[in-house]
């Protein structure tokens, strides 16, 4: 796998709150100073996006993201912008967030309790609340947040949108939903993914907090990557041999997304265990893949034999046909992407798994898998998928916005591609089939799972590029393979 060495770390709340102790104890940036620069940076950032905006509202929380609130406030005034302020109530004493308070009154600025404003805004700051949100906005901040998402001015937010959690991108009530975000000194990982997006474009500002003091990161966002050239001399046979196995009565269609995708992803030879009565539509429409018929594990085993890489599950049912045919492909032990049914079925009957494995469960297939809710998943899927790579030793891809993939040894990364014109039939049996591909490429499990994933959100983005309404897994093909080959961006 080819990837340039950019490497964007995310970080969680508490890490991101034990740098900022660092920065004060061990690089003597004092947190007031940090905030200082926080406001400058933020208030660059406005300038940059919003050159001709003169009107601008503030709403300050009682911590230190109202506090950065405050000072966006006084630089602006200084820079001639009118500003209309409110609070959302008092900073504690002592505060940093109370002597920035102090600083904009000193500055000339006042503070207005919030009600409802009468006045219209060119964009409006967000710091009401940053990385310390821990409950669903209640009260007064409700009201606030459900008032800035009405008026159709632009949200700038700071740090994180308030009512977004830092670490999850899980909101646990009303979120502000920002245009964009001015996040300081590392990425929080919740904004990459669930409901994250409600960051619009983030902007990352390190106010000159040294590398060093961040230590490890809790994930990575994924990096544009491909496959090296293929050497010259290269065969059918140096490519590998994906056995795709699902496509029961009515579902045939889910076994050859998955084979066309492995196909189009550069497997060398591309084979499909099916119900008999898939195999002359198959091989009509798509000459390149072998489908053959299978009624049950004596038919399948010569199959496996010649087979380098399983996809398990498309449309291959629960019923006693599928579950035959699971039950003797995982015990062919090869290198396997199980998907669909073929979670359906482990969630049934734990097993032993083979070694190379990557599952590529939705968040409602995740929930059954750890005998959870759907919505569990979502509060943190970070947490699920890390869970359930441990529990199946395998390397997990938690579909859904911004998906996620998690190996046995606990790392994370995260996808930043993608669109809502994936949520739609056939694109999980893509992935499958693109990850099972690059299997059989010689990729190791966690390189499959996050080439796999990035460029099939990536080619759904260029499909997309015709409007998301409509796209079809089919339409990833095309662009797939140009990104495969380092044609396209
Ligand atoms: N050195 C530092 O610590 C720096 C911190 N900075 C800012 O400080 C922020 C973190 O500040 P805080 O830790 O004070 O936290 P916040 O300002 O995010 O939240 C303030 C407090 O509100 C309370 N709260 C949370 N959710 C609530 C809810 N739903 N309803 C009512 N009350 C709620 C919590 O007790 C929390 O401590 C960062 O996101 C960043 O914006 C920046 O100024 C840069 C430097
Ligand atoms: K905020």
């Amino acid at each position: 796998m080819t990837a340039p060495s950019i490497d964007i770390a995310l970080f969680t709340s508490d890490q991101a709150r034990a740098i900022d102790r660092r920065a004060t104890d061990e690089a003597g940036m004092p947190g007031y100073e940090l905030m200082n620069r926080a406001a400058a940076s933020a208030f660059a950032m406005l300038r940059r996006r919003w050159p001709a905006a003169r009107r601008l509202r503030v709403v300050c929380g009682t911590g230190n993201n109202g506090g950065d609130g405050y000072l966006v406030a006084r630089d602006a005034r200084a820079s001639g912008c009118e500003v209309v302020l409110f609070a959302l109530g008092e900073p504690r004493p002592g505060s940093d967030a109370e002597r920035a308070r102090r600083d904009f009154e000193k500055a000339g600025g006042v503070v207005h309790p919030w009600g409802p404003p009468t006045e219209p805004a060119d964009v409006i700051v967000d710091a009401i609340y940053g990385t310390g949100l821990n409950r669903a906005p209640e009260g007064v901040a409700k009201a606030a947040i459900e008032a800035m998402g009405t008026e159709g001015a632009p949200i700038l937010a700071l740090d994180v949108p308030s009512g977004v959690s830092a670490d999850t991108g899980a909101c646990p009530g009303v979120a502000v939903r920002a245009e964009a975000t001015a996040c300081f000194i590392v990425h929080k990982r919740g904004l990459h993914t669930h409901q994250g997006e409600r960051a619009g474009a983030i902007e990352l500002f390190d106010l000159g907090v040294p590398a060093s003091l961040r230590g490890t990161p809790d994930a990575h966002l994924l990096q544009p990557a491909t496959l090296p050239p293929r050497p010259r001399d290269a065969h059918k046979g140096t490519n590998g041999h994906v056995l795709v196995i699902g496509g029961d009565h009515g579902t045939g269609g889910a076994a050859r997304m998955a084979a066309e995708a492995a196909a189009r992803t550069g497997a060398g030879l591309v084979s499909v265990a099916t119900r008999e009565e898939n195999v002359l539509a198959m091989n009509a429409a798509r000459p390149e893949l072998m489908a053959r018929g299978v009624d049950g594990p004596q038919t399948l085993a010569p199959l496996l034999d010649k087979a380098s890489v399983l996809a398990l599950g498309p449309g291959l049912g629960q019923a006693a046909w599928g579950h035959a045919l699971w039950t003797t492909a995982l015990d062919a032990n090869l290198p396997t992407v199980l998907d669909a049914d073929g979670l359906n079925l482990l969630h049934a009957e734990p097993r032993d798994l083979p070694g190379r494995l990557v599952i590529t469960p939705h968040p409602g297939e995740a929930g059954r898998l750890l005998d959870r809710s759907t919505a569990d998943v979502q509060d943190d899927r970070f947490a699920a998928a890390r869970e359930l790579a441990r529990r199946f030793r395998a390397t997990v891809v938690l579909k859904g916005n911004g998906s996620l993939v998690a190996t046995p040894q606990g790392a994370v990364f995260v996808c930043p591609w993608g669109n809502p014109g994936m949520a739609s039939g056939g694109m999980g049996d893509t992935l499958t089939g693109i990850i099972a591909g690059l299997l059989a490429q010689g990729c190791d499990a966690t390189e499959a799972a996050c080439l796999g994933v990035g460029l099939h959100a990536r080619a759904a983005d260029v499909a997309a590029r015709a409007g998301e309404r409509g796209l079809l897994a089919g339409d990833l093909l095309e662009p797939l393979r140009r990104l495969l080959n380092g044609r396209e961006d």
